[in-house]
């Protein structure tokens, strides 16, 4: 066995999602980075009672190309006796309903896709291949989407399901792999399109940073993983004082924000408001937001509120502070679920 193909052996093995006797998924596009995934999860399963799955996903955007990629993959699969599956999704029609990009209905219906053949299959957990400069980009985007630390963590190596155990390696060495196998991988012509937002990232920016700084992939993608491991950290922190301060009653979080909370560094003062605010469903605080929150947990008197994305309110209320769904959009979710349930009754007379 090559270095190569141990040292990828060992990254897959080293997943706390890749356990003996267990049913994975391969997410297989066909690329360099996912062909060389499936097959370093093929050999290494036969090793360690791993029994693999491939999924693939068809979102039916580029044509003949797509569907010659399909052929490819799952011709693939039947040579390497990789069980294999495909599922086909329409994210143009997903797109225009929704008013998404086709890129983001893409990643959606193919998240689905493949959580739906994780379930299906009984299998534990679905394993990506995102690797480095898919690591480099995401920092990098996320940053440019104006994200904090959170955004500085890009994607975690492991999220519920999902593995990501590429995340150190290169793509060079991805297609490294391939050619020593002798794999074709299938090219994607859409990787050129520079009005994708990752694509310019991908094509100008990095290439641009990188002649300041050839390392800056490795740098980006060795940033992610110590703010990621910060965050864990900060995040268990601000959860102990949510355990002592706080209790959750019906749907809304109440918490006590007196003398204690004013004496935790701001990192866990923001950290609580973020965690409650997520807790009932609310979407990702902005930087101003949580300045807001904690301006009006500081001024300290009365009885005062504010809304935040998400439809969430929060309400302080002598030391205390309430984060719950506001009223209104309980009541509308309540009236969309009977929306729902009625449509069920009606489909099915039909
Ligand atoms: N059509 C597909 N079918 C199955 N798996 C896929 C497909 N496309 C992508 N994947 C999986 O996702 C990984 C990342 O793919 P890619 O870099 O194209 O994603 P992206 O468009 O950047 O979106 P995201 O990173 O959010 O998934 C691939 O290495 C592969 O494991």
């Amino acid at each position: 066995m090559s270095i190569l193909e141990n040292s990828l052996r060992q990254l897959v093995a080293a997943s706390p999602l890749w356990k003996p006797g267990t049913k994975v998924i391969a997410a297989l596009s066909g690329g360099a980075d996912s062909l060389c995934l499936a097959d370093v999860m093929a050999a290494q399963g036969e090793e360690d009672g791993v029994d693999v799955l491939a999924v693939h996903v068809q979102h039916h955007l580029r044509g003949e190309e797509a569907e010659q990629d399909a052929r490819q993959v799952e011709d693939y699969c039947r040579n390497r006796g990789l069980a294999f599956r495909r599922v086909d999704v329409d994210a143009r029609s997903l797109a225009e309903k929704e008013g998404l990009s086709l890129e983001d209905a893409a990643r959606r219906l193919r998240y689905e896709a493949l959580e739906t053949c994780r379930q299906e299959a009984g299998a534990e957990a679905i394993f990506l291949a995102h690797h480095q400069d898919d690591q480099a980009e995401t920092v990098l985007l996320n940053l440019v989407r104006g994200a904090g630390t959170r955004g500085l963590r890009g994607m975690l190596p492991v999220n519920g399901y999902l593995a990501r155990p590429f995340l150190g390696i290169t793509r060079r060495d991805t297609e490294a792999y391939c050619e020593e196998m002798g794999l074709t991988w299938c090219q994607d012509s859409t990787n050129e399109d520079q009005s994708l937002k990752r694509n310019w990232v991908r094509k100008t920016l990095l290439p641009l940073l990188e002649t300041q700084n050839p390392q800056i992939r490795k740098q980006l993608a060795q940033a992610a993983a110590l703010a990621a491991s910060d965050e864990a950290y900060l995040e268990k922190l601000a959860g102990r004082y949510i355990d002592a301060y706080g209790r959750e009653v019906f749907d809304t979080w109440d918490i006590k924000v007196e003398k204690d909370f004013a004496a935790l560094p701001l990192a866990l003062q923001s950290r609580v408001i973020r965690i409650l605010v997520r807790n009932v469903g609310g979407a990702e605080l902005s930087y101003d937001h949580v300045r807001k929150i904690l301006d009006m947990i500081a001024r300290g008197v009365g009885n005062k509120s504010l809304d935040v994305p998400g439809n969430v309110r929060l309400i302080y209320l002598n030391g205390r502070l309430m984060v719950g769904k506001n009223q209104r959009s309980r009541e509308e979710e309540r009236a969309a679920k009977l929306a729902q349930k009625e449509r069920q009754r009606n489909e099915r007379k039909s």
